[in-house]
């Protein structure tokens, strides 16, 4: 029996085969992004509560009933998601949110969140037998394909921008990709690696094109499900870029519910930097189109004028009641360092995007005390240490001498 029912078209709901077709729906073209239907009643009598409590398999593997791969076999060793749920009292009071749990998802192989993907990404690559592996992106999505594809052993081209973090390309090069740093910008490098890919058939990383990716981001809402006992949160707040991962989130939450293990599903609030904002503006005009203001927000990872998954963003935070929110570069840049500071997480940028927006949601009397709310940090702080360094000050120069530290402790 096939797990996977159809693919549906997230612009004009057109469904298709899985053989049908390879990425997006043919009649809605780049915004006609294919959703993975699978067969609900059928995973519902293998997936319950007691396979779950009984399944020592702490990988990513362990919702293989429910990702769109056949066999575990097709999975890389790398050790991905079942990431900590922390309950951090000191943040809890500071914030005055007595439920808060903050997902670490730098604790991914190549510290990212996009592992959760890129790992579901190579497997169907080998399941189709595919030799060579493409992506564009602003770095994270890059440097875990990367990751993933030099486990595997697959060929690789990688298109970021040329303002791409060093730590990113830096991680690319090790794991041997061959890098394009491309003269503009993301949603440049984009476009050019969805060409390169058509004309040399490449298989396609982007989650704006392949309709298997975000399979693995959903995972993450399966571990909080079961990290928190299957109690349902309030809240689920998420940075967004292009939208995949907070779409992916919402995807898990909806499954467990159809799955018949949870009761309800958690209202998901995306966040944006105010520069850098087309989810957010579609958001409060009520409009699926989103209009081009080039992105300078200082978080280059959500830095995105042309969101790929712009639709599923909207659909995840509207269908879930929740909502779009901004915030600004600076309160993105205090957070990483009111997070670090006092919870020893250290998330890059759009990482703590998500929390900059928990903290402005409380700050703006939008959270009650008791909600259960969740934020995941999506990238490591060590993969833009530039921009961390702008949140804090600097280290002091000492001599070797014990009386100059004497000193300068005085001042301290
Ligand atoms: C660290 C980090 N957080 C958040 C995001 C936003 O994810 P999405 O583009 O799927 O909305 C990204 C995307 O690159 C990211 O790298
Ligand atoms: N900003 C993202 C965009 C691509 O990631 P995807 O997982 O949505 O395909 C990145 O480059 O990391």
């Amino acid at each position: 029996m096939k797990k996977i029912l159809k693919l549906k078209c997230v612009k004009c709901g057109a469904e298709y085969l899985e053989n049908e077709v390879e990425y997006v729906c043919p009649q809605c073209g780049i915004e006609g992004i294919l959703d993975v239907i699978y067969d609900y009643e059928l995973i519902s009598r293998e997936l319950t509560k007691d396979y779950l409590l009984n399944n020592e398999d702490k990988n990513i593997t362990r919702y293989l009933p429910i990702l769109p791969i056949e066999s575990a076999e097709y999975f890389e060793p790398l050790q991905v998601g079942n990431t900590p749920l922390y309950e951090v009292k000191k943040l809890r009071r500071l914030l005055e949110l007595d439920n808060l749990y903050i997902k670490d998802d730098t604790r991914n192989p190549t510290l990212s969140f996009k592992d959760r993907a890129s790992a579901v990404g190579i497997a169907k690559a080998k399941e189709l037998k595919k030799d060579v592996i493409v992506a564009s992106s602003t770095g994270n999505a890059a440097s875990s394909i990367s990751g993933f594809a030099a486990s595997a052993g697959i060929k690789n081209y990688i298109f970021v921008p040329k303002t791409a973090p060093e730590a990113k390309v830096t991680q690319l090069l090790v794991f041997g990709s061959t890098v394009f740093l491309v003269d503009g910008t993301y949603d440049e490098a984009f476009e050019l690696c969805f060409k390169a890919a058509e004309r040399f058939g490449w298989y396609n990383r982007s989650c704006a094109i392949n309709p298997y990716l975000v399979e693995g981001k959903k995972t993450v809402a399966f571990e909080i499900l079961e990290q928190l006992n299957f109690k349902v949160p309030d809240y689920v707040v998420m940075a967004v870029g292009d939208g995949c991962s907070i779409s992916g989130a919402y995807k898990g939450f909806v499954e467990f519910y159809k799955l018949g293990l949870v009761d309800k599903i958690p209202k998901m609030i995306g966040v944006q930097s105010e520069k850098s904002n087309p989810v957010t503006r579609a958001f409060n005009k009520n409009t699926y189109e989103f209009d081009y203001i080039p992105p300078t927000t200082i978080a280059d990872s959500i830095s995105v004028g042309i969101p790929r998954n712009g639709i599923k963003a909207l659909k995840a935070v509207a269908e879930s009641g929740g909502f779009m929110i901004d915030v600004t570069d600076e309160e993105i840049i205090e957070s990483i360092r009111i997070l670090a500071s006092n919870s020893g997480i250290f998330g890059e940028p759009a990482g703590v995007t998500g929390f900059a927006g928990v903290r402005k949601l409380k700050k703006l009397g939008l959270f009650k005390k008791e909600d259960i709310v969740v934020t995941v940090v999506t990238g490591s702080g060590l993969k833009d240490l530039r921009t961390a360094q702008r949140a804090v000050p600097k280290a002091y120069r000492v001599s070797t001498n014990i009386d100059d530290l004497v000193e300068l402790l005085k001042n301290i």
